[in-house]
């Protein structure tokens, strides 16, 4: 085990586009890569890129805990690890930065145990992060259908779609950060019952758009469960994606936000739309998943 290494490709991920809260994820083509290596003991780690003004260097690095949980759940012996992390997935603006790490540590995990990421892994992988929307996109690409049953086992599960080939996502990330676990605490302990109607046959449509009926998405797209309960932590967002949902553009809150996810037809003009301060970022959709190398062993 000892000197073994590997190398980690992870997509980012938008979540929930719009009706499928906790539900819907579509992996993108933006990537955290990770090298790795088993060490006798001692874990040493560098980061490069996004957070890595912020992230910690010791144990307590969210992809070494998720490794850690994936190996002491299959019986491997991790004595130490170096990491070397190369982070392009902003964090903290809704593209699944967490889920993405997570889901590195744990496929790293798998992977010296010998294992491909099953439904075991992805759920380990939810239960750290909480939900399975981001965390099942990262982990096998595409659309993700994810769900939960309390007392389960598995709790989290996710269906993976094939995304229809003319999705083409324009992230519109803006430069301020918004916590996951802070705009979690704005959302009610229950909604109306005609809102949660129309959030399911939002979200039971938003299935049939994103995989053979993007003419849809502007319907599918439609929210009542938590983008208005969430305004006050992204208040900009929330009026761009109006403004954009007004002129016939499918749009919304990306994830947690503050980052708006969009969907224009054809190659958009942006001129008429308030997106100062927002970085506009057209990705292509991510159909592998994460990837796992091996590297060779130094002769
Ligand atoms: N590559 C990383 N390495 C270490 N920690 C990370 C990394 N990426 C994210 N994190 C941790 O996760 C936090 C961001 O998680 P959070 O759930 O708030 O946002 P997000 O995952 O970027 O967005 P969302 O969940 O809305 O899609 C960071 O502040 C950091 O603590
Ligand atoms: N479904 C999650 C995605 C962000 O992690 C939420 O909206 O809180």
């Amino acid at each position: 085990m000892i000197g073994r290494e590997l190398s980690v490709r992870v997509p980012a991920s938008t979540a929930n586009l719009g009706s499928g809260f906790d539900t819907l994820g579509l992996a993108l083509a933006l990537y955290d890569e990770v090298w790795l290596r088993v060490v006798d003991r001692g874990v040493r780690v560098e980061v490069s890129g996004e957070g890595a003004d912020a992230v910690p260097r010791d144990a307590s690095h969210l992809l070494l805990r998720a490794l850690r949980a994936a190996t002491d759940a299959l019986g491997v012996e991790l004595p130490g690890v170096e990491l070397r992390c190369v982070n392009r997935i902003p964090h903290a603006r809704g593209l699944g930065s967490s889920a993405a790490t997570i889901v590195s540590g744990i496929a790293a995990g798998y992977a010296l145990a010998g294992r491909e990421p099953d439904e075991s892994a992805l759920d380990l992988a939810a239960r750290f992060e909480g939900h399975a929307d981001n965390v099942a996109a990262s982990m096998v690409g595409g659309v993700v259908v994810a769900w939960s049953s309390a007392g389960a086992s598995p709790t989290f599960r996710a269906l993976r779609l094939e995304p229809h080939r003319a999705l083409a996502p324009v992230l519109l990330v803006p430069e301020v950060e918004s916590a996951t676990h802070t705009t979690r605490g704005l959302l009610p302990e229950r909604v109306p019952h005609e809102d949660a109607a129309f959030a399911a046959s939002r979200a039971a449509l938003a299935v049939a758009a994103l995989t053979s009926r993007p003419d849809l998405l502007l319907d599918a797209t439609g929210d009542r469960l938590h983008q208005e309960y969430r305004r006050p932590a992204w208040p900009r967002s929330l009026a761009l994606v109006e403004e954009l949902r007004a002129a016939g553009v499918p749009a919304a809150i990306s994830g947690a936000g503050p980052t708006v996810v969009a969907f224009p037809v054809g190659a958009p003009s942006w001129a008429g739309f308030d997106t100062s301060g927002f970085e506009v970022c057209p990705l292509a959709v991510d159909t592998r998943g994460v990837t796992v190398r091996e590297e060779p062993a130094d002769p």
